[in-house]
């Protein structure tokens, strides 16, 4: 008999329940599976594309070529900017785990699972090909719809080669709680406000049910197709082993581990073990991939009522050590481990179980979160390639306001260079404990709170005034739960790109460390240097004597040997010649020192900042001005005090000459301060 065949091509969706297509193939099919011919098999089939993982640990695979989507044996799975891999080990293993998941779930409803490295462009021709040449028919290739350039891409390549093979070819929305149709307006009208898009779409019917998962799903097609580039079958090499999961794992992290980025295999050598097993004591993420461990996981969150983490949310989401503090869903969404919409549904019944369906409840919040996660993904959509270039989508939405920020993005050169700021970011050496501390549990886990994360981001973009697409790039390589939409948005949100840009987004590390881990037991833990030093100065060690930077400078030396001094105040020693810098260093360093305070030959107002954001024509005027000299009154500097938070000491001091701020006057608005940085020699300071 001539089989039917539906080819489910699956990505991001790597779940049974809320999957459209497996719905449509579940047995006996429902009413609203309407196929040209009754669909006899299913062909469930994932390829570990080439341009995202790297595929060349498998012996004797032959990369696709340029008809394919690919480039052949030059393309590495790597970065564009820092050239680093694109999914790192503990995405990669997350993946992997997933994938094998998802077969045994697939077999326990009576399917299965054809896996490839390759292109999809490749694998799904031939299969299509190979299915007709047996005598049998396909009725279509099915997939889930992704919005992003690469996978647009992808989709485009995929149709143009199964038109001329008359093959059909339907997409499914899967991936967002609210669907596009649902929005009541279209993509292209997106509002570039956050808030606006939620106030627009929130509501009790804004997302549909999530289906439920098959019971049985149409018998597995069987079909085996020769290797050839681009097509490399894993199913097909039970003789290698290719057919687990160890084995295929253990091929895929081959070139990550020959091959480390920036040195972390010295980070990462310390929770390895032999059986490249990862094991991280203190780790908030301590979950494997696949379907069931997500809804396991979900069951946690929600069960137990007032009692069960879910219910406390909304007052826990901002902390960073343990599992439960937030959600840890972002990984499951990430592949498609779980669907938006069960989270959602399970939310708003945890609300109405506790008694708090009025938008106060850890279920409300959750789903706040989720819209947060639907807007980037929307904004994804409308702006297509903008998501990733250097201007943002700033650059479309208002021209005139991104060319005269005219940021000034500082670049790396090397990554081999230790010295580089950008490299000592990310191999946790900046010296301010709260950045270290996140990298660190990034490099060693694959997660990083989103207090943290905002942090990292912040601190690159705006202490170093670095190219925020390395740190995008970064976290790409490194985050277990990384989405475009979600990674290049937010930190086009920090870098002040964005939507909604402002200039001002700029957090202080440091009063973050004390606002959210107050005793330094977050630092400590993936610092552990950090454990001699007392609870008070854990956010700033070099102020451990109490005494003012040089005091904490010896100290310092003598109890904090593997702990580097703050980057700001390195490069404040290079960058003499920039005023500008100077005093952006000088506040950061010595904003959390009170004891540097004194007083100011100005009338000082009543509540001087701490927390300064540069205008930026001020920027470029500082620049411009030559190095002040010892004695000389200062340079003025306009700064912007909306973000003010504490009270900032007025003489700062480096250990070969002191700068100080010598006088600040508020406007009538007390909204600008001009500001005078000067010099003194060390003799004039005390
Ligand atoms: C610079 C930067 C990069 C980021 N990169 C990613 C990324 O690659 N992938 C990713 O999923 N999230 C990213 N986020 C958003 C957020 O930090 C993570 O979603 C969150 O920390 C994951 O932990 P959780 O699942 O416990 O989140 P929870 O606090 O439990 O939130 C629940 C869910 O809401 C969504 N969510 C929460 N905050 C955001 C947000 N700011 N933007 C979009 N969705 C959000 C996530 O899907 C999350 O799982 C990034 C944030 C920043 C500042």
């Amino acid at each position: 008999m001539t089989r039917n065949i539906l080819i489910a091509l699956l990505r991001n969706d790597l779940r049974l329940h809320d999957h459209p297509i497996f719905h449509l193939c579940s047995e006996p099919s429902p009413s609203n599976a309407s196929f040209k011919q009754p669909v006899t098999h299913v062909l469930p089939v994932y390829v570990w594309d080439q341009r995202h993982v790297e595929v060349s640990g498998f012996a004797n695979l032959e990369k696709a070529g340029k008809r394919s989507g690919g480039k052949g044996s030059s393309q590495f799975a790597k970065t564009r900017e820092l050239g680093i891999w694109r999914t790192g080990v503990h995405r990669t293993k997350f993946i992997n785990e997933s994938v094998f998941d998802l077969r045994d779930r697939l077999r326990s409803v009576g399917s299965d699972l054809a896996m490839f490295a390759g292109t999809p462009e490749s694998v799904v021709p031939s299969l299509v090909n190979e299915i007709r040449d047996k005598g049998d028919t396909v009725e279509a290739v099915y997939l889930g719809r992704e919005i992003n350039t690469e996978e647009v891409n992808v989709q485009k390549r995929l149709e143009r080669i199964l038109q001329d093979l008359q093959c059909p070819i339907k997409m499914f929305e899967g991936k967002s709680l609210i669907h596009s149709r649902d929005l009541g307006f279209p993509v292209s009208k997106l509002p570039d406000v956050f808030t606006h898009f939620r106030k627009q779409v929130e509501g009790d019917d804004m997302f549909r049910p999530p289906l439920p998962a098959p019971e049985k799903l149409k018998p597995f097609a069987q079909v085996s197709v020769q290797d050839s580039a681009g097509v490399y079958s894993l199913s097909d090499k039970k003789d290698q082993g290719l057919d687990k999961k160890e084995t295929v794992e253990k091929h895929l992290l081959k070139p990550l581990l020959e091959e480390p980025v920036l040195g972390h295999d010295e980070l990462l050598s310390k929770v390895f073990s032999s059986t490249s097993e990862i094991d991280v004591p203190h780790s908030a993420f301590p979950y494997r991939g696949g379907e069931t461990e997500a809804l396991r996981r979900l069951d946690h969150y929600f069960s137990g009522g007032k009692s069960s983490p879910g219910a406390s949310y909304k007052e826990t989401r901002n902390q960073m050590l343990g599992a439960d503090y937030s959600t840890k869903f972002a990984a499951a969404l990430a592949h498609g481990l779980l669907s938006p919409r069960l989270i959602a549904q399970k939310a708003t019944q945890l609300d109405a179980a506790t008694g708090n369906s009025n938008n106060k409840g850890g279920g409300y919040w959750i789903l706040f979160e989720l819209l947060w996660r639907d807007y980037f993904y929307f904004v994804g959509w409308k702006f297509g390639s903008h998501l990733f270039t250097l201007g943002g989508i700033e650059e479309e939405l208002s021209p005139k306001s991104a060319s005269s920020k005219a940021y000034e993005w500082k670049s790396t050169s090397s990554l081999t260079d230790r010295k580089d700021p950008f490299v000592r970011w990310s191999t946790a050496k900046t010296g301010v404990p709260m950045i270290d501390a996140n990298m660190v549990e990034l490099v060693q886990t694959g997660f990083m709170s989103n207090r943290g994360r905002q942090n990292v981001a912040s601190f690159l973009t705006k202490d170093l005034g670095w190219n925020w697409r390395h740190g995008a790039e970064f976290f790409e390589s490194w985050l277990v739960d990384y989405d475009p939409n979600s990674n290049w948005g937010n930190w086009q949100y920090v870098a002040g790109v964005g939507n909604d840009p402002r200039s001002s987004r700029q957090f202080n590390p440091i009063k973050q460390g004390k606002d959210y881990d107050a005793q330094g037991e977050y630092v400590a833990t993936w610092l552990p240097v950090l454990r001699d030093v007392d609870e008070k100065y854990r956010h700033h060690p070099w102020t451990t004597s109490g005494a003012g930077w040089e005091h904490s400078a010896e100290n310092h030396k003598t109890t904090l040997q593997h702990h580097p001094f703050p980057i700001v105040r390195d490069r404040a020693y290079r960058l003499q010649r920039h005023p500008l810098h100077w005093w952006k260093e000088s506040v950061l360093l010595y904003r959390t020192s009170a004891s540097a305070a004194s007083s100011s030959n100005n009338a000082a107002p009543a509540e001087p900042p701490t927390r300064c954001s540069l205008i930026p024509h001020a920027r470029a005027n500082a620049h411009r001005r030559s190095p002040p000299t010892p004695g000389h009154r200062g340079v003025p500097l306009r700064t912007s005090f909306s973000n003010c938070q504490a009270v900032l000491p007025l003489n700062c001091s480096n250990r070969k000459r002191f700068v100080h701020i010598s006088s600040y006057r508020f406007t009538a608005t007390k909204q600008v301060a001009q500001l005078y940085v000067g010099y003194s020699t060390p003799d004039a300071h005390h």
